[in-house]
């Protein structure tokens, strides 16, 4: 089976400092991974080498059997790698309508770009507010509006930052039950998470960052009563 995703000893240093690796992590069509890791653990970093932000030292990533590793952010994001971001930052003098034309103008062959952005509004349940200005929504609702941007490329992969931070359990829920409609309909999805009840409930397989290492890999449960994991993650958690 191709994957989506397929990264080969990626690795990344700033400065002297080594951030990430090496790294092996594939990621199935249609997937739903878990990335967690106490903080400074290289999510980010690892993402930002997925997506094309920023180049690894070392290693390839492969996107769909295609290797990606020279392709440049918009590149990546056209064929297919779309992120959500964990702050939203909407255009706050447009509608919430309008802010999703923005990304559907540079997508060639949308035919009627406000049907579409209609379309994805109400895939995240934001189709109400479709005419509203988006310095009126609410936490939650900025979130599903950053999703339905995020989707506007019509991604097969879907990379989720933080998209439930700050929020209530039955917000959680929402934006969780959104996840999982897109997942099936075909979108594999990397969550990174802090919310750990979250991303387990959600993973079909999690992995855990360390100091810039992939530390441990399996189902939620695996994970969760992983002793490594317990001593790195939960551990430190329990502190704050
Ligand atoms: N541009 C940069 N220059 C120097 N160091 C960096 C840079 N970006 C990240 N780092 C360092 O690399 C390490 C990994 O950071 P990264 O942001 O990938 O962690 P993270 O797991 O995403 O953490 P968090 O959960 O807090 O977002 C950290 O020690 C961070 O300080």
């Amino acid at each position: 089976m191709t994957t989506a995703l397929s990264l080969r000893n990626i690795e990344k240093s700033f400065g002297v400092f080594k951030a990430l690796g090496p790294v092996d992590l594939d990621l199935n069509p249609n997937e739903r991974l878990g990335i967690i890791g106490p903080n400074g653990a290289g999510k980010t970093t690892l993402i930002n080498c997925i997506t094309g932000v920023l180049k690894p030292d070392n290693g390839t990533v492969h996107f769909m059997g295609k290797d990606i590793s020279h392709l440049l952010p918009h590149e990546r994001a056209r064929l297919g790698i779309a992120r959500s971001f964990q702050i939203p930052r909407p255009f706050i003098g447009m509608s919430v309508l309008e802010n999703l034309l923005v990304p559907l103008d540079y997508k060639h062959n949308v035919h009627n770009k406000e049907q579409r952005a209609l379309e994805l509004l109400q895939s995240v349940g934001l189709h109400n507010r479709a005419q509203d200005p988006s310095g009126s929504l609410s936490q939650l609702e900025l979130r599903k509006l950053e999703l339905a941007r995020a989707l506007a490329s019509d991604p097969k992969v879907l990379i989720a930052d933080e998209a439930m931070a700050g929020l209530s359990d039955t917000e959680i829920d929402e934006v969780l039950d959104i996840l999982m409609r897109l997942n099936e309909s075909g979108v594999a999805i990397i969550m990174i998470e802090h919310i750990m009840h979250a991303v387990m409930r959600f993973s079909q397989r999690v992995v855990c960052f360390d100091t810039g290492q992939l530390i441990a890999a399996g189902t939620a449960n695996e994970i969760a009563n992983n002793e490594i994991v317990q001593k790195v993650y939960f551990g430190e958690q329990t502190h704050h």
